[in-house]
Order: structure tokens, then sequence, then C-alpha cells
């Protein structure tokens, strides 16, 4: 298999797997992006042919499109406070199942949907995996428009090198789903992020930045050899 086609195929077996931990009358959180794509594919499926009753809580207009495609009810982020399950891709995870999340700039409302979870589960490729955040992905920040400059001097003070992120086929920048815009910030690779995100969210401007410390319990990561499907835990 081509290796394009061998990662979506791997995207699309964790995104299955992620679907069955959605139990009947759930209430789950669905992230953004790619992978996620298949998570709700497979929910869409069960929902039709198995009958499962659940209320996805989207992170991004594109995923509540892509519920309301498939007939899954859903309810605003706005309007719950606890969910049962959230279920997400993600950039850049570590061996404790930190991650850095954004690259497709939801990683605002996925933060407070991952925090709002009983369980947040990760779906990754074991491409994804790395000893160290920040290896390979910059971390996204997101910021209100007006506070762009300011935001962008403080990252370079910190030691960062802020780069605005730019609309594809679009002219000018990013605009997330709140409005706001992203930094994609590159560190040195010894630099200490957990530092730097309690750094910047004293910062005013600063929405959400995309490093999810301490939040995840358990990600399913899809292997190229084998096309399995393994489990991590946190470690104690
Ligand atoms: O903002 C987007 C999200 O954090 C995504 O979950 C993340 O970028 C992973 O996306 P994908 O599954 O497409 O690699």
């Amino acid at each position: 298999m081509k290796s394009a086609e061998s990662n979506k195929e791997l995207k699309r077996l964790v995104g299955v797997a992620a679907a069955g931990l959605v139990r009947d009358g759930m209430v789950c959180g669905i992230g953004t992006g790619s992978t996620v794509v298949f998570f709700i594919e497979e929910l869409g499926r069960r929902v039709k042919e198995d009958k499962l009753r659940l209320t996805g809580v989207p992170t991004s207009f594109q995923s509540k499109l892509l519920c309301r495609k498939y007939n899954i009810p859903t309810l605003e982020i706005q309007d719950c406070a606890e969910l049962d399950l959230a279920v997400d891709g993600a950039d850049e995870v570590d061996p404790d199942l930190n991650a850095i999340k954004g690259g497709g700039a939801a990683h605002t409302r996925e933060k407070v949907v991952a925090a709002m979870a009983r369980e947040f589960v990760l779906i990754i490729d074991q491409s994804k995996r790395v000893e160290r955040l920040g290896t390979a992905f910059p971390v996204p920040v997101e910021v209100i428009p007006s506070a762009l400059q300011f935001v962008t001097a403080r990252l370079r003070a910190l030691g960062g090198e802020p780069e605005l992120r730019m609309g594809v086929r679009k002219d000018g920048p990013v605009i997330t789903d709140n409005g706001g815009m992203v930094l994609d910030v590159r560190f040195d690779p010894r630099t200490d992020l957990r530092r730097i995100d309690q750094e910047l969210h004293v910062l005013p401007g600063v929405v959400e930045t995309g490093l999810f410390y301490d939040l995840a319990k358990r990600a399913l990561v899809g292997r190229a050899d084998g096309m399995t499907v393994e489990t991590l835990e946190k470690r104690a």
C-alpha cells in the first residue's frame, strides 16, 4: 500500500476503534480533523444500522456539518458542563499522552471539550508519537486580532519564533471559529513548553494554546506494521 493510502487506512482504523468506545445514551465530545472524520462516519453508521443513541458535542463548524450529514444529534459546547467521553486527533503526542493540537485551528474549543469530558481519548497514527513535544510541530496559539502585535513580541521575548497562520485559497490570515487568529510558534527543542504554556495563559490577548497537558488518559494509535490499533494508557 502507498504511504498516503496506508496513512488514510490507519486513520480509518483508529476512528472506527474509537467509535466502539461510545455507548448508548452517551453525550460525546467530537474533535476536529482528518482522523476524526472517520470516527464521525462510523458513529453515523452505528446510529443508522445499530440504532445507537448518542448526542455529539462538535468542536468545530466542520465537525458539526459532518454530524448533520450522518444524522448525529448535537448540542452546542456552551450548553454543556460535563461529557461522558471526548475523542479527538492530535498533531504530536508524547509518552505521557500530552499533546500538541490545533493543526486545524480548532484547539480552543477542543480543549474546553477535552476538559469537560470524564474521559478524553486521542486517536493518532504512529508517526505522531514523539519523545518531546514541539520536536516537529510548532505550538499553535490563538489570539484575539487586536493583540496580535503584542503577543507576537512577547512570544519572541520568550524565545519563540511566531508565524501568523495564513489561509489556503483565502487571502489573509486564518480566522478561527471564535474569530481569533493563530500564531504557529517554534521553540528550541530543549524549551520547557509546560512553563511556556503557563506564561502564555497569563498573557492578555491569548485565547488558548495548542498544548494539551494532563488531559488524555488513553490514546489509540494506528500502527503501520500490521495495520493494527495499539492502546496506550497514561503512565501512573
Ligand atoms: O485543530 C485541529 C485539531 O487539533 C486536530 O485534531 C489535529 O490537528 C489533528 O488533525 P488530523 O487528524 O487531521 O491530523
